[in-house]
C-alpha cells in the first residue's frame, strides 16, 4: 500500500509548475486532465447520449472544453455553456476552447435537466472567493435537475483545502480528479458532494513538496509502528493501561475505554476507581483489574510504579476543579496519556493553562481526543481566554482547527467526527475515511480512547498509535454496521487486527 498525500492547492499549482518546468507543456497536462474526465464520463453513459459541459472561466474550464471535444468525438451529442466566451479566454484554457471549436452557449442558457451528463468543469482547485450570481443559480439548477454529475478535479463551489461550500457547491456522483486527491474530497461537506472520487495519472507527482504532510488515514501510515508480539513475551512486555472510571453512577465510560486498550493489545489494563465506585466496577470487570485511589494524590502516588506505563482519562469524571487535579497528577507523571471529554472541558476557558501543562517538558506522548464541541469548549471559552486560543477555534478548515490545537498544546489531536483528523504538533496530519455513521453512538468515542492508551501501553508512538486507533474504531464500527453499540466496537477488533496482521 502506497500513501496518499493529499495537496493543497498551493502545493498542487507547485507540482503542476515542476513538471511544466520539467519539460511537459501545460497544455499537455490539460489534454491529459481532459481526455481522464471523457474517459470517466463514458463510464458513466453506457451508450451515446447528451452531455452538458459547463466550462468555467480558468483552467478547469479548459479541461471541461478537452473532454467535450473527446467525448462529441465519440458520438455523444454535446452541449457546452461557458462562463465566458472562448475569446475572452486565455493561456491554456482559450487554446482548450480553440480545440473545442463549436457553439458555447451562455450559462445562464444551460438545461441540465435535458442532459443525460452534466459535467462539472466550472472551477477546480483556483476558487478563490465565494460564488455569486449566475454561478449560484447554475449550481442550483444543475443539483435541482437530479441528472448524473461528473466534477473535473473537485465539484464546484467546493473549496479544495478545506472541503467547505464557497457560496454554493455543486453535488456530483463522482469526482475524477488528477495527480493525487485534495484536503476537500475527505473533509466534509467536499466528501459528500464529491461523491466517488478517482484519480488520473497526468504525469504530475505529488511527491516532494513544502507545507504540510496530509495524507489519507491508512495502514502504510502506522502499520510499520505496530507493535509486533515477541513469541517468547509476557504480558508485561506489553504495557499496563489505567483508565479513571467516575463515581458510582458513572462508571461505564471507563470500563468502555478499559476494554478497548484490552482488546487493542494491552498486555494489562487497570480501572483507576474510587472505593465508592468499587462494587459497581467490580460487578462488571474480569480481565480487566482495579486500583483504588481516592483521590489525585494517591494517583501520583499509584504511578511511583513505572509498569502503568499509559493513561487515559476524561470520559465522565465530571467537570471542574477535582478533574484538573486528576489531570494535572497524569501529566506530571509523564505517561502516555490519553485526555477525552470532561479532561478537556474542565479546562474551559483556561486554555493557556491547561497548554501550559500539556507542553510541560515530557518524555512521552499526550493525546487529546476531544469532538468538536469540546475543541471549542477548551479554546474558545466560555470565560477569559486568549486572542491565540479564540483564533484556533475560530478556524473555518476543520484541518486547521486539528493542526492549530495540536500545536497550541504540543500534543497529538484526534478532532473527532464522520472527517476525523488526527493531527502532530509538527503540523502532519491524517483524515480518516472508512468510518460509518453507527459510529455516532454513546460511549463510542470512549472506546476509542481506549484503543489509542492500548497502543501506547505497547510502545506505539502517539501520533502513529492515534492514527491506527481512529482507523481501527472505524473499521471495526463499518464492518458491523447497523444496530452497532459501544460494546461491539472492541469485540470487532479481533477481525480487524487478524486482517491487518496477517
Ligand atoms: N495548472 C495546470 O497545469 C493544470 C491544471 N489543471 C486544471 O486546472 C484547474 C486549476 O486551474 P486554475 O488555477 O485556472 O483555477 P480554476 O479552478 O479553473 O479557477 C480559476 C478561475 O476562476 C476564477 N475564479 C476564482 N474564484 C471565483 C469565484 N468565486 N467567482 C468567479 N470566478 C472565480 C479565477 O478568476 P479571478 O480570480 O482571476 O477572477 C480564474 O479565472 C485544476 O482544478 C485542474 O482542473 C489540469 O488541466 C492539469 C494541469
Ligand atoms: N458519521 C460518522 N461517521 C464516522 N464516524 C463517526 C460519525 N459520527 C461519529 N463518529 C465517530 O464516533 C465517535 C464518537 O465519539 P464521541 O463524540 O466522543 O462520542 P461519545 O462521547 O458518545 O463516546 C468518534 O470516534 C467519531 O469520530
Ligand atoms: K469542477
Amino acid at each position: 500500500m502506497r500513501m496518499q498525500p493529499l495537496l493543497n492547492s498551493r502545493q498542487m499549482r507547485e507540482a503542476d509548475r515542476r513538471t511544466i518546468e520539467n519539460g511537459t507543456p501545460g497544455f499537455t497536462l490539460m489534454l491529459r486532465a481532459g481526455e481522464a474526465a471523457a474517459d470517466a464520463a463514458c463510464r458513466m453513459l453506457p451508450q451515446a447520449g447528451r452531455v452538458l459541459v459547463l466550462c468555467g472561466p480558468g483552467n478547469n474550464g479548459g479541461d471541461g472544453f478537452v473532454a467535450a471535444r473527446i467525448l462529441a468525438d465519440r458520438g455523444h451529442r454535446v452541449t457546452v455553456a461557458a462562463m465566458k466566451p472562448v475569446a475572452d479566454l486565455s493561456g491554456d484554457a482559450a487554446e482548450a476552447g480553440h480545440l473545442w471549436g463549436e457553439a458555447v452557449c451562455p450559462l445562464a442558457a444551460a438545461d441540465p435537466a435535458g442532459a443525460d451528463l452534466v459535467v462539472d468543469a466550472l472551477f477546480g482547485t483556483g476558487l478563490a472567493r465565494d460564488l455569486q450570481g449566475e454561478v449560484v443559480e447554475a449550481i442550483a439548477r444543475v443539483n435541482g435537475a437530479g441528472r448524473p454529475v461528473l466534477a473535473i478535479d473537485v465539484p464546484s463551489g467546493i473549496d479544495a483545502d478545506t472541503g467547505l461550500v464557497r457560496g454554493a457547491a455543486v453535488k456530483a456522483e463522482r469526482t475524477v480528479t488528477f495527480a493525487c486527491r485534495k484536503p476537500g474530497h475527505l473533509l466534509y461537506p467536499g466528501r459528500a458532494h464529491a461523491g466517488a472520487v478517482e484519480v488520473a495519472d497526468i504525469g504530475v507527482s505529488c511527491m516532494g513538496l513544502d507545507g504540510p504532510a496530509v495524507h489519507a488515514n491508512g495502514p502504510e501510515i502506522w502499520l510499520p509502528a505496530f507493535p509486533r508480539i515477541d513469541p517468547a513475551g509476557h504480558k508485561y512486555d506489553r504495557g499496563h493501561a489505567l483508565v479513571l472510571s467516575g463515581g458510582p453512577g458513572h462508571t461505564g465510560a471507563a470500563r468502555l475505554a478499559a476494554r478497548g486498550a484490552l482488546r487493542a493489545g494491552a498486555g494489562l489494563v487497570s480501572v483507576v476507581t474510587s472505593a465508592r465506585a468499587l462494587a459497581v466496577n467490580a460487578a462488571h470487570l474480569t480481565a480487566i483489574m482495579m486500583r483504588v485511589c481516592d483521590d489525585p494524590d494517591e494517583f501520583s502516588d499509584l504511578l511511583t510504579d513505572d509498569r502503568f506505563n499509559a493513561l487515559a482519562l476524561g470520559p465522565a469524571l465530571g467537570v471542574g476543579e477535582a478533574t484538573r487535579r486528576w489531570v494535572e497528577a497524569a501529566l506530571e507523571a509523564d505517561r502516555a496519556t490519553v485526555l477525552d471529554a470532561d479532561a478537556l472541558t474542565s479546562f474551559s476557558g483556561m486554555a493557556e493553562g491547561f497548554a501550559a501543562l500539556a507542553r510541560a517538558p515530557r518524555e512521552h506522548p499526550v493525546v487529546l481526543t476531544p469532538h468538536e464541541g469540546e475543541l471549542r469548549r477548551l479554546l474558545a471559552g466560555p470565560g477569559e481566554v486568549s486572542a491565540e486560543a479564540r483564533e484556533i477555534a475560530g478556524r473555518p478548515s476543520k484541518l486547521d482547527r486539528a493542526v492549530g490545537l495540536a500545536a497550541f498544546a504540543n500534543a497529538i489531536v484526534v478532532l473527532k467526527g464522520a472527517d476525523t483528523v488526527v493531527a502532530s504538533p509538527e503540523g502532519s496530519a491524517v483524515i480518516n475515511e472508512n468510518g460509518s455513521p453507527y459510529l455516532g453512538t454513546a460511549g463510542s468515542g470512549d472506546v476509542l480512547g481506549g484503543i489509542v492508551a492500548g497502543l501506547m501501553a505497547q510502545g506505539m508512538p502517539g501520533f502513529e498509535a492515534a492514527a491506527c486507533a481512529v482507523w481501527m474504531h472505524a473499521e471495526a464500527g463499518a464492518r458491523f454496521g447497523p444496530g452497532l453499540i459501544a460494546e461491539d466496537i472492541p469485540e470487532g477488533l479481533p477481525a480487524v487486527l487478524r486482517d491487518l496482521l496477517g
